[in-house]
């Protein structure tokens, strides 16, 4: 039932003022005693004839085991327990992965109840609060009383409360008012939902509690969807070094809340399961599925399930299970950092041939594409890149602004079978928001106002056959993310507009400075397309961290210097160079070079040839201290980063806006405030 609906269900106890009208025409108003609310709890239990039918069976059971079992009172006046500050650090230690994960959902979740006087609150098994996001309103309230880390709200200390009736009920629970065993805590509503293990044993349990008379609307809804959020996402950390079968009956489905996991280890033997994947998949609990191998289950075999891993997590397959043939899809997430770095072409191959081929520390690879002259990290990309070049796996490049991400998707594009084909890049910060839909998907002649007499044919369509890479994909809109989905799983485009899809067939190249994974948390990123374009990750490293920066800068230099006489760079330079922090990577590199080579004085560069800002630099800094974080030099760049942060400020941290006040691209934009280190306020 929902949480709105029930708050009269129990009248709160106390004294009544009612009106008996007199034979002769006046009125008397007579004051009516009303049981207490410890009465109440009493009758309800020992007089089932005098209960109030709107009682549930789950708060009835709690008062009865309060009362026969516990031994509490309802009227006991005992302060709220809390543990010792060493034994709550001691539990947070021990579930430090939940908790991590959960502080993200939970400041999501607050974001949605904030300002409505309620507490958002994790408890272990135990029932003691391991961390509570709440209103600064609710903390002004006398029910902030307890809801705060190290109070323990079991039943045997709170009697029936959310958290405490929870890990008795092992199922989403709403506690409101008067439904509260304890008279000193009637005044609370708790929404409470159970999160479990990877082997369905309850671990911890997530509440939203407040004092509003109002039961928060949907809030039973809310913290239950993010239990299951923190839930699954604490199983895909636990397993991730195994293969998971995400799936669901319906496509797109898979990769949201209700999705099915089954995780398998190498010799394609069941692991563990989520809640969801024993309901879907009609077994009677998660026990009966662990342990049983693969192909028991599903129509796959060990063999197709590592296939499956290395085509990516580019499609969503249908697959069968055995037990009544009922018909899923579902992708297949390789082992971290293992199988997705494999390639090879060899269906067959088992996960630990593909583990012990590619742990090597440094791969040979990098060779003929002039982008690694010795940085053991490029080698490994470049090798990796070459091996998926042909498997169209989509790719994503993450890294600094400037490391050469751009470089190297059209180099992994000249690698590949489609070399010929077009290589189509769009930078997704760059194009204003309002126009990257017809820029991608294209448009048909008439289909808004403004439109082209002809239409449009699109970028996702300038690049069939051939490479779409596309940059700065963390500032994909989201509602496009959407659209740009449903296009990699049905590889077919429908242009604005128009009502036929076009098929189309690319490789799917992204980029960004950002991270994903934390944009996903916040709720700025889908977490499937995410997933979808992450077929293989690379890493691209910043130039500071770059073990042949001898051999690059000197190639830089090459390649900027416009004279037939070589030019060198002496040692006490390039020690200078190799300690510089370059927030603007290989970019700024190459600048620099470009600079120094217009205003040398002789074929040999020295550090007299250094751009002045350079030379003023403490030598600290240059000499090779701990690299401050990026920020402004020189009078110049610190009246610009002044100005930046001010116009930020002025238009609320809208990005766009204040891009197109200063004139510039969001791309630029975002370039220099991470050159000035610039970030958003929390
Ligand atoms: N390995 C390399 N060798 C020579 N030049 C390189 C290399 N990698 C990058 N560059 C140069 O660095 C500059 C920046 O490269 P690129 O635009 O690919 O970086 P990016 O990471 O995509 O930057 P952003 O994120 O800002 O778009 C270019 O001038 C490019 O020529």
């Amino acid at each position: 039932m929902h949480a709105d609906t029930r708050h009269e269900r129990v009248t709160v106890p106390g004294n009544r003022r009612v009106q008996i009208n007199h034979s002769r025409g006046s009125a008397i108003t007579a004051e009516v005693q009303e049981p207490s609310h410890n009465e109440w709890v009493w009758t309800a239990v020992h007089q089932p004839w005098s209960r109030p039918p709107s009682l549930t069976k789950e708060v009835l059971r709690s008062w009865t085991r309060c009362l026969d079992e516990l031994g509490l009172d309802p009227g006991s006046r005992h302060e709220t327990v809390y543990l010792a500050d060493p034994e709550l650090r001691a539990r947070q230690e021990r579930l430090q992965t939940l908790l991590e994960i959960s502080k993200v959902e939970m400041n999501n979740l607050y974001q949605q109840v904030a300002a409505s006087g309620y507490a958002i609150i994790l408890s272990d098994a135990e029932g003691v609060v391991l961390h509570q996001v709440s209103d600064p309103e609710l903390s002004r309230t006398v029910c902030s009383r307890g809801l705060r880390p190290g109070a323990v709200w079991s039943e045997r200390f709170e009697g029936t409360n959310g958290i405490g009736t929870c890990l008795f009920e092992q199922k989403p629970i709403v506690i409101h008012r008067s439904e509260h065993f304890l008279t000193r805590n009637i005044e609370l509503t708790c929404s409470a939902a159970p999160i479990f293990d990877s082997q369905g044993q309850l671990m911890a349990v997530l509440d939203i509690s407040g004092c509003s008379t109002m039961a928060q609307q949907h809030s039973q809804v809310l913290v239950h969807m993010a239990s299951q959020m923190i839930e699954n996402r604490v199983f895909l950390n636990s397993f991730r070094d195994h293969y998971l079968i995400r799936f669901h009956s319906r496509p797109e489905f898979v990769s949201t809340l209700g999705e099915g996991i089954l995780t398998f280890d190498e010799d394609g033997k069941c692991l563990a399961v989520n809640g969801s994947a024993h309901f879907q998949l009609g077994y009677e609990s998660r026990a009966d599925l662990v342990g049983r191998n693969i192909e028991e289950v599903l129509h796959l075999s060990s063999e197709e399930l590592v296939d499956r891993a290395l085509q990516g997590m580019l499609r969503t397959q249908p697959v069968h299970e055995r037990q009544h043939g009922k018909r899923f899809f579902a992708v297949v997430q390789p082992p971290e950092g293992s199988v997705r770095i494999g390639g090879g072409g060899d269906p067959g191959r088992r996960p630990r041939d593909i583990q012990s081929k590619d742990s090597g520390p440094s791969e040979p690879g990098g060779e003929g594409t002039g982008l690694d002259f010795g940085d053991t990290r490029m080698a490994r990309n470049l090798a990796l890149l070459r091996k998926v070049a042909d498997r169209d796996i989509p790719v994503l490049l993450n890294g600094e602004t400037g490391t050469g991400k751009g470089v190297l998707a059209e180099t992994f594009h000249k690698l590949s079978h489609r070399a010929e084909e077009p290589f189509v890049a769009v930078s997704c910060a760059a194009i204003p928001e309002e126009l990257i839909e017809s820029e991608l998907f294209g448009y048909k002649p008439g289909a808004f106002t403004g439109a082209s007499r002809h239409g449009q044919q699109g970028r996702i369509l300038q690049a069939n056959g051939g490479t779409l890479f596309l940059d700065e994909i963390g500032d994909m809109p989201l509602n496009l993310q959407v659209r740009l989905l449903r296009v990699l799983e049905e590889r077919e485009v429908v242009p604005l507009g128009g009502d036929s899809p076009v098929t189309v067939d690319i490789q799917i190249v992204s980029a960004t400075h950002q991270d994903l994974e934390e944009l996903v948390a916040q709720g700025g990123f889908r977490e499937d397309l995410y997933y979808r374009l992450k077929g293989v990750q690379v890493l691209v490293p910043p130039l500071r961290e770059r073990e042949d920066k001898d051999a690059l800068f000197q190639h830089l230099v090459e390649e900027e210097n416009t004279e037939d006489v070589p030019v060198t760079l002496d040692a006490e330079l390039l020690e200078v160079l190799k300690n510089e922090p370059w927030p603007g990577n290989i970019r700024q590199a190459r600048n620099t070079f470009r600079t120094m080579l217009a205003l040398r004085e002789s074929d040999r560069l020295t550090t007299a040839d250094l751009p002045p800002e350079m030379l003023s630099r403490p030598k600290a800094v240059q000499q090779g201290a701990e690299v401050p974080d990026a920020g402004p030099r020189g009078a110049l760049e610190m009246a610009e980063r002044e100005t930046l942060q001010r116009m930020l400020d002025e238009n609320h941290w809208n990005v766009s806006a204040t891009a197109e006040q200063l004139n510039l691209s969001r791309n630029t934009l975002y370039r220099k405030m991470k050159q000035y280190g610039i970030k958003r306020p929390k």
